[in-house]
């Protein structure tokens, strides 16, 4: 497949890698400064984008891809207040439109574990509920997509739990979530969520040990959409 990448930085760059090595071509590697490379490329030759920039470049990004005719795969978090714009062009153009907030397999599994645990935890109102994620310090956005994630899907389960929001702001009732972002030099992506009642703690974990494993799911991905259409996330791709 003929791939453009969307952002070469520290996830760009390993998709690459990973890509070519499963025998994809690289057709261009876009960063801020050489943008202005797809104002003369042709998409009728690129199978597939793959969007790993950064919150404020995500919309232009898709965008050019969606109207090129491109499917496109993307893994840029803290822009999601423009995801249903970037979803109305897609079908309005008959696109391929792909967002995960975290295209490793592991943290799947593990979105999974915590909607299990959340449906546990509906009725056990002594439980409070907080979230900790943990990433090296050049990330943009905080909390992260994936700490957005395992919130919704909390909320989605246990009734009494409203909303997310940082322990840095203040809180009305203790019906919300509460997620501490913290930024430790080279840290990949570690996330806790915790229900604390007074007699005792359940938490579950997840390490990620290098970026690899976002990586190479997002190649997958990109394998799995070329020929497909719509609004598409990892349920539609994962079989478990
Ligand atoms: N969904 C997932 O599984 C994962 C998501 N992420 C997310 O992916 C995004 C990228 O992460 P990461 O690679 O660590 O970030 P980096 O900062 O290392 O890389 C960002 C890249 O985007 C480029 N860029 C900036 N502006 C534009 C633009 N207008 N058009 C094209 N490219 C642009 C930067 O170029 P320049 O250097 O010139 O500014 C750089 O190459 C983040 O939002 C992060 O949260 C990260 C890991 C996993
Ligand atoms: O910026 C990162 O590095 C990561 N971003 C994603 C997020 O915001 O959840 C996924 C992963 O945790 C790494």
């Amino acid at each position: 497949m003929n791939i453009i990448i969307l952002g070469y930085g520290k996830m760009g760059k390993i998709i690459s890698e990973i890509a070519e090595e499963r025998g994809h071509t690289i057709v261009a590697k876009i960063t801020s400064d050489n943008r202005a490379q797809l104002d003369n490329l042709d998409g009728s030759s690129v199978d597939v984008a793959i969007e790993f920039s950064q919150p404020e470049s995500a919309v232009d990004n898709l965008s050019w891809a969606i109207n090129q005719g491109i499917p496109v795969v993307c893994g840029t978090t803290g822009w999601l207040e423009h995801k249903h714009e970037v979803e109305q062009l897609t079908l309005s153009k008959g696109g391929a439109f792909f967002y995960a907030s975290n295209f490793s397999i592991g943290v799947n599994i593990f979105f999974k574990v915590n909607r299990y645990l959340a449906k546990l935890m509906d009725e056990q109102h002594d439980y409070a509920i907080r979230m900790e994620e943990i990433h090296h310090t050049e990330k943009k956005d905080a909390p992260s997509g994936t700490a957005i994630t395992l919130a919704e899907d909390i909320i989605n389960k246990i009734d009494r739990a409203k909303r997310w929001n940082l322990d840095t702001e203040s809180v009305e009732n203790g019906h919300n979530i509460l997620i501490s972002a913290k930024r430790i030099d080279k840290v990949p992506g570690t996330h806790t969520v915790t229900y604390s009642s007074e007699t005792d703690d359940i938490e579950i974990k997840h390490t990620a040990h290098s970026r690899k494993g976002f990586a190479l799911g997002a190649v997958l991905v990109s394998e799995w959409i070329k020929n497909r259409k719509g609004i598409l996330s990892m349920d539609d791709f994962l079989s478990f």
